[in-house]
């Protein structure tokens, strides 16, 4: 085989490497390993611009009773309807949906206001909500939140307040999407 013919096949087989490093088995989504990487860019590329970025975090409601009541393989196909919906309401050129572990979604949206983020989190809502599985409803709660970084900012702090909201959703009673209260990521 002549040099130039190894090097493609090697430069294929290692882009399907990291392609396969990066996506979820199941879903097909990014996985949260992506998920990571695009963050700490898309941070960066805010501070810079002095724009906002949004950080939504989607969990499917009682999940456990799909696998409890119809098997775990029922329980994997409503993993992948809900990535395949939920892909859907995002614009794919700016923004990401990964699949960050279990049943929970995270997606990340730059430039986006407080209240359009809640706006998207409430239509992702609605579109999930619409589904039906083997008769039963599928509902997600969701939490978001949005902060305009500038170096100072703590990344990680973006991830605790969406975690807060998520949890105030799932105490609210579910199938509800809830926004943090404001910007602390300063
Ligand atoms: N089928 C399937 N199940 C999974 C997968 N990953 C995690 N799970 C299951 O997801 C379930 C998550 O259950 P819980 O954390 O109790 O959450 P929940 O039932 O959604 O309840 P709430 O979040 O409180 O509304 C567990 O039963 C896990 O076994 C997967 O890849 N496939």
């Amino acid at each position: 085989m002549r040099r130039k013919d190894v090097e493609t096949k090697l430069q294929v087989a290692n882009n399907l490497l990291s392609k396969n490093a990066n996506l979820d088995p199941l879903t097909g989504l990014p996985n949260r390993r992506f998920y990571d990487s695009f963050l700490k860019g898309k941070w960066q590329e805010v501070i810079e611009s002095k724009a906002s970025i949004s950080l939504i975090i989607i969990d499917i409601d009682h999940f456990k009773t799909f696998n409890d009541d119809y098997g775990h393989q029922v329980g994997d196909e409503v993993l992948v309807v809900v990535g395949k919906t939920l892909a859907q309401c995002i614009r794919a050129s700016t923004d990401l949906i990964a699949r960050y572990g279990g049943e929970e979604f995270v997606a990340i949206v730059p430039n986006m206001s407080e209240h359009k983020t809640l706006q998207l989190a409430e239509r992702m809502r609605q579109q999930i909500s619409a589904l039906e599985f083997k008769s039963k409803q599928i509902t997600i709660s969701l939490g978001s939140a949005t902060v305009h970084p500038d170096q100072t900012s703590d990344l990680a702090s973006l991830f605790k307040q969406a975690d807060q909201a998520l949890y105030d959703a799932k105490a609210q009673g579910r199938n509800r999407a809830c926004h943090a209260k404001s910007d602390l990521g300063k």
